[in-house]
């Protein structure tokens, strides 16, 4: 190599700081080589775990259970008509208080009107707060800090997001809602955890997902019913009046002797005049409440609008009158009651009487199916008065009703509802537990008979998609 050449390169190499020096920026400088010793002991750093826990069993939990609820926990309760302190009892049999931290009340306020209800509830006295000293509102983080700190709570939320960081941090449980009822994970089976299935959710979980045709096989059939038959031969003007076969033919089972099955006791005619009834007048009356009232500013004329709005059509699930019920605090209210439609008084009380019982119909809820929808297992207990029957017509489509017995652990009966078919729940069968996992297509659309051209165009349509259950109910001893 030429000298003057070697000289430049050793000025260019000369000119180069040292990749440590003191004037690079300190994160860009080099970093010195640290030498590693192997005889030393290496040091882990990961976060403290709580004495609480051993291994991950948190020893600090236990009842009566601190639950942390988040907005969107609160929301769906409220979607669900689930009462929050009941179902967390329902769901770990003991005692639970459930915390707000103000962050989430602070979510709660800042979303405005829509969400009074749930205000509402967390403003309810069995609602504990719990102060936050940080700045901002970002519930989730909030959450995450206190249950790392301390471990005495579990919390419930519906979120993915804030589920995927609580399974991170060990002994948390986790409540959430799934079917229409509260669920919870990572509970140490030594609490009691609640028993995810029973008879009841089991049958429940299998006729509302299972084949079709196979399920059909298990279903009792009015048609197949071969116990205790009994046929009344009913009033004319009865008959008359409400377009009645002039026979009654009703039927028990041996599981509930005291569930009296009517199959349908209407002419055409008869089930026509309350499908008009259902969808053309009671959503309308002012004095009856529904499921859309504050969501759509058509309730007035429900059913005109759902002509040409499916997502409207679909969306109405009930309507109630007379004592109206709760669906927060599962209770009726003497303020809380409007006019009980004459015509359904009048075609219960004389049923009633037919059948040998005393009723006084003061409540209903007229349920609307769409297929796919489903009524979870539930007992009708808000009444407080069982010494009556209950009532509960079926119109339209099918479906599938499981009647059980006092508690979820008694295998339900699965039963075949056509339009038309009357239940009476009497006696030991008014508070058994019972359900309704699937609409069924029915085969026999029998509205249709005869009916003129005026009256298919105006409700086919709907009939051929739902499912339309009236429930009558006394609430209270006359
Ligand atoms: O739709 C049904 O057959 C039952 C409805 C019911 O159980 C209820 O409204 O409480
Ligand atoms: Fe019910």
């Amino acid at each position: 190599m030429p000298n003057k050449a070697k000289k430049a390169r050793t000025v260019a190499k000369k000119k180069m700081i040292s990749l440590r020096d003191s004037r690079i920026k300190k994160e860009e400088r080099k970093k010195p080589k640290i030498k590693i010793d192997k005889l030393e002991l290496k040091v882990n750093h990961v976060p403290q775990v709580s004495s609480a826990l051993f291994f991950e069993f948190n020893s600090q939990l236990g009842p009566p259970f601190h639950v942390i609820v988040d907005t969107n926990f609160i929301n769906f309760s409220i979607k669900n008509k689930l009462d929050v302190v009941k179902s967390m009892m329902d769901c770990l049999y003991a005692k639970c208080i459930p915390y707000i931290t103000d962050c989430v009340m602070g979510e709660l306020e800042k979303l405005g009107g829509k969400y009074r209800v749930a205000l509402k509830i967390v403003k309810d006295q069995r609602f504990e707060r719990l102060p936050c000293t940080h700045k901002g509102t970002y519930a989730d983080d909030c959450i995450v800090e206190r249950i790392m700190q301390h471990k005495c709570y579990i919390v419930a939320t519906c979120d993915k997001e804030l589920r995927r960081r609580i399974r991170k941090i060990p002994g948390v449980p986790i409540m959430f809602i799934s079917h229409h009822r509260y669920n919870i994970e990572r509970m140490p089976d030594a609490y009691g955890a609640p028993k995810m299935m029973s008879a009841f959710r089991d049958s429940f979980k299998y006729y509302r997902s299972g084949k079709i045709e196979d399920l059909m096989n298990s279903v009792v059939c009015f048609e197949n019913l071969a116990w205790s038959n009994r046929d009344i031969v009913l009033p004319a003007n009865f008959v008359e009046r409400f377009s009645l076969h002039k026979v009654l033919i009703t039927f028990t089972i041996p599981e509930q002797p005291d569930l009296i099955c009517i199959k349908c006791p209407f002419k055409a005619e008869g089930i026509r005049y309350w499908i008009e009834k259902c969808l053309k007048t009671y959503p309308s009356i002012a004095e009856s409440k529904s499921n859309l009232d504050g969501q759509l500013n058509v309730r007035e004329s429900w059913w005109e609008h759902s002509k040409s709005h499916p997502d409207a059509r679909k969306k109405l699930r009930w309507v109630t009158m007379g004592y109206h019920h709760n669906w927060d605090t599962k209770e009726y209210a003497e303020d809380m009651k409007g006019e009980f439609p004459s015509e359904m008084r009048e075609f219960f009380v004389n049923l009633a009487k037919i059948l040998g019982k005393e009723f006084d119909p003061q409540a209903v809820i007229v349920n609307y199916y769409p297929f796919g929808s489903n009524l979870g297992p539930h007992r009708d207990d808000s009444e407080k008065y069982f010494n009556a029957p209950l009532f509960s017509m079926s119109i339209g489509q099918g479906a599938i009703f499981l009647i059980g017995g006092e508690t979820m652990d008694v295998k339900p009966i699965p039963m075949l509802l056509n339009c038309g078919d009357i239940l009476v729940m009497d006696g030991s069968s008014r508070l058994a537990y019972h359900a309704v996992p699937r609409i069924i297509k029915t085969e026999e659309e029998h509205w249709k008979r005869k009916a003129d051209e005026r009256w298919v165009m105006e409700y086919v349509s709907y009939l051929e998609n739902h499912r339309i259950n009236i429930n009558v109910r006394q609430v209270t001893k006359v």
